[in-house]
């Protein structure tokens, strides 16, 4: 960003303050939308950073489930990049400095009187910063909390643990190296379980809903789907330490089995017959984080990485706070640190428990891919992770490289990673190529606009029905797209095939960390609420004014299924097409798109959405 804009920034946001402040003597809204991305906060508890230090020198005696209200929250919902907006000021604790040069936010100027907000300045200012290239990460609000299920009890705790080591047990069995499901492949070839899998309680439409807690039930829908993306499990599986020599594989040990040994290690987790004490010590996420990607021991990112490509020919792709994006033969890899004890980009690490969270989300998602058509939902927007891995050590010198290109070009805003030591551990997710993100992305006209908007809709519908998914997050940064000479793409919602017309753009929704999903075991959700940062953007600008809106449905009820979320969200996708792309259109177009918007208002759901009359020319559906 040119200083200039740094100036007229400066002068912004003075006045969007001012405007904040006093809504009542300004209640103009501005007319330009400001891209909100959330500060980083520096404040990281005593605490945390003691339970952190414990945690990482040696798995053995690492904490269990932490307490659910973590501190982690505290390392905060970053905001970073060009166009964001600091909205609070944050006192500078922690010790790590920032790395010179990287694109710092101008702190919200406080207490001062200045002149009400110019609007010729903000256009100004928006013309100068979309004229600037756009090549830097999405302006996704920052992780960092910790995923929950619950409130926060001990006995919640207790039953998380148990859940979670449910889906360990189930990750167990989905693999073919762990434990040849050779009774399991017999069910699978049923056609009960066929039938099963597409109208299961895991995968079917209906069925998922959020006030059961079900007892576990084995999702055939998991086995005969997942089983396709991360059946292929290799060497380093068999190869490695067997978990029942860990804790974990005292509690279900690691041979064949069917369901049964599944529920009896489950069933030793029973409130009753275990201490939570004990299941706070014998409970190791990092094993668990292993487990679900299949592994005994972890990897190194040479391993993985030439598995899918010649190293040289690795290229970076993009960057967030906790991730970098790299292109690897086809696909991609972000390559997200964690449980170390080194700041990454200024923020604590993720832990295993919240990565392992993340992993199973990516998995249920996944699953929403109908390779053999039989699903009541499918989609294939959702983007596909073809693989996630556990590695372990410094950061690979091609990656390096690739790193330090990107950085020439680019200027990254992270911090360079040669400076992570051997013990460092990362998940490598494994996704395929989902193109660019709709903030840099040029749209050519109004017909790739109606369709990025039709494959989104429909996307939320499809995951609502099959999981009561929300995205809570579905800003322009987390929207890929990509140019396919593919006329229609295909959508199963509730068993009705609708296949949408794409005037050759394909759709990929990113980044669930916001997100609330009911796998049918479990409710996964961030409590938003430990982050205020988070609805503290300036009024006015879209995306901060969708997360109060979410707050304001939800009523800070995060762990609840409110679909109108995402209907939120295709309102601000509506303003983000009227007032921040340009494209060709006509004065009809921008009518079309601002009734779509007003009759959103009326719609509970996605699901509702998708009967709107705006979508009609773009759905073609077949009935069975
Ligand atoms: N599958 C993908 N295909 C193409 N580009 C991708 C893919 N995944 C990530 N990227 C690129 O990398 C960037 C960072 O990815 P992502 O937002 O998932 O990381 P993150 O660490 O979760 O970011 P943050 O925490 O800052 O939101 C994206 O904005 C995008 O440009």
């Amino acid at each position: 960003m040119t200083s200039r804009a740094a100036d007229l920034w400066a002068e912004l946001i003075v006045a969007e303050k001012l405007q904040f402040d006093c809504p009542s003597d300004q209640p103009q809204e501005p007319n330009f939308a400001v891209v909100y991305r959330r500060q980083k906060s520096h404040i990281i508890p005593q605490d945390a950073d003691r339970r952190l230090s414990n945690s990482t020198s040696s798995y053995e005696n690492r904490l269990s489930f932490l307490p659910v209200k973590r501190i982690s929250w505290n390392r905060s919902l970053s905001t970073r990049g060009r166009t964001s907006v600091a909205a609070t000021v944050c006192a500078e604790l922690h010790p790590q400095k920032r790395k010179p040069g990287r694109k710092a936010k101008p702190p919200l100027p406080r207490g001062k009187k200045v002149e009400a907000a110019n609007y010729d300045k903000e256009r100004a200012y928006f013309q100068e910063v979309d004229d600037f290239e756009l090549m830097v990460e999405s302006p996704s609000p920052n992780k960092c909390a910790t995923w929950t299920t619950g409130i926060q009890t001990d006995a919640i705790i207790i039953s998380r643990l148990s859940s979670v080591l449910q889906k360990w047990l189930i990750s167990k069995k989905l693999n073919h190296t762990y434990a040849p499901p050779a009774s399991l492949s017999k069910i699978l070839e049923t056609p009960a379980s066929r039938k099963e899998s597409a109208c299961g309680v895991i995968y079917g439409s209906a069925n998922v809903k959020t006030p059961e807690k079900k007892s576990l039930q084995v999702p055939s829908g998991l086995y005969s789907t997942q089983n396709k993306h991360f059946g292929s499990r290799d060497e380093d599986v068999s190869g490695g330490r067997p978990l029942s020599e860990t804790g974990i594989g005292e509690i279900c040990p690691m041979d064949e089995g069917g369901y049964e040994d599944i529920e009896v290690g489950v069933s030793k987790l029973s409130l009753t017959s275990r201490p939570s004490s004990v299941d706070a010590h014998t409970w190791d996420p990092f094993l668990a984080l292993l487990a679900a990607c299949g592994q005994s021991a972890p990897l190194t990112l040479l391993e993985i990485l030439s598995k899918y490509c010649e190293p040289q020919t690795i290229a970076k792709v993009g960057e967030g706070t906790f991730g970098e994006a790299f292109k690897v033969g086809e696909n991609v890899f972000k390559i997200v640190p964690f449980d170390g004890d080194l700041r990454v980009n200024g923020e604590i690490q993720k832990k295993s428990e919240e990565l392992l969270e993340e992993v199973i989300l990516s998995g249920t998602l996944n699953s929403l891919r109908a390779h053999e058509g039989h699903l009541l939902n499918s989609c294939s927007t959702f983007i596909q992770t073809m693989d996630m891995r556990v590695c372990q050590g410094h950061y690979d010198a091609s990656l390096l490289k690739a790193w330090e290109d990107w950085d020439g070009k680019h200027g990254s805003e992270n911090d360079h990673p040669k400076e992570f030591p051997e013990k460092q551990c990362y998940v490598v997710f494994v996704q395929e190529h989902g193109g660019k993100d709709l903030e840099s992305f040029v749209l050519l006209n109004f017909n790739e606009a109606k369709s990025l908007l039709a494959q989104i809709t429909l996307a939320l519908a499809v995951s609502e029905a099959a999981y009561e998914f929300e995205h809570r997050d579905l800003h322009w940064g987390n929207i890929l797209l990509r140019r396919k000479g593919l006329d229609t793409v295909q959508f199963t919602l509730e068993g009705n095939e609708i296949h949408v017309r794409t005037y050759g753009l394909l759709v990929s929704i990113i980044d669930f960390t916001l997100s609330r999903i009911n796998t049918g075991e479990d409710i996964l959700f961030l409590d938003l609420s430990s982050d205020p940062e988070l609805f503290e953007g300036p009024k006015g600008d879209k995306q901060s004014d969708t997360y109060r809106k979410m707050r304001d449905v939800t009523g800070e009820f995060w762990e609840g299924s409110f679909p109108k979320t995402n209907v939120l969200w295709l309102q601000y996708l509506v303003d983000i097409l009227l007032l921040k792309k340009s494209y060709e259109r006509t004065s009809k177009d921008e009518r079309d798109l601002r009734s779509l918007k007003k009759r959103l208002n009326s719609y509970g759901s996605a699901r509702e959405a998708t009967s709107d009359v705006f979508f009609s020319d773009l759905f073609v559906i077949f009935q069975h």
